[in-house]
């Protein structure tokens, strides 16, 4: 038997980021941005003793990453040949910029999961709670899941 339990913060709660897909041959190279939502699916085989998977109210501190990273932030591919204009931009007080390994729904859904699930071990809700997905919508129309692939997943990709 497992148990699912999901936590959504969705384009209603204001995280907006600006960012480009610099090596796409469309629009996507230029600047735009989204009040991107994300949506963590919890799982576990047995509840705790107030029978959830994980406290619904209990999950502040993701909700504060997700502002840290995503909030008002303008967030570059460390990759970004223009990466420097973007340094540039932050030191005039133009743009906060957030340097991430690779840019992208997907990206930024695996980064996510990483955050989280590091965070599910330091509370010690894992490994009886693991992580099984992150989504991340740019809006109604497109997002993309990053997925555990196994049952540990909650002490995967550390
Ligand atoms: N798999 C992915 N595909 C695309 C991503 C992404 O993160 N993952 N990102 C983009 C662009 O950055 C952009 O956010 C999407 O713009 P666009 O392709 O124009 O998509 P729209 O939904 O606005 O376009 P419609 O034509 O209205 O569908 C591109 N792809």
């Amino acid at each position: 038997m497992t148990y699912l339990s999901t936590k959504t913060y969705g384009h209603e709660i204001g995280l907006s980021a600006t960012f480009r897909q610099w090596r796409a041959l469309s629009h996507c190279r230029l600047l735009h941005g989204y009040s991107l939502s994300f949506r963590f699916e919890f799982e576990a085989d047995t509840l705790d003793d107030k029978n959830w998977v994980v406290d619904f109210g209990g999950l502040k501190e993701l909700k504060a990453i997700l502002e840290d990273t995503f909030d008002h932030k303008t967030v570059v591919a460390a990759d970004d040949p223009e990466l420097e204009w973007f340094h540039e931009a932050a030191r005039r007080g133009v743009a906060d910029i957030v340097v991430l390994p690779a840019v992208g729904c997907e990206k930024f859904a695996e980064h996510v999961y990483g955050i989280a699930s590091k965070w599910l071990l330091t509370e010690r809700l894992a490994p009886r709670c693991r992580l099984a997905s992150v989504e991340v919508k740019e809006h109604g129309a497109n997002s993309a899941i990053y997925r555990g692939t196994s049952r540990a997943a909650g002490q995967r990709d550390l």
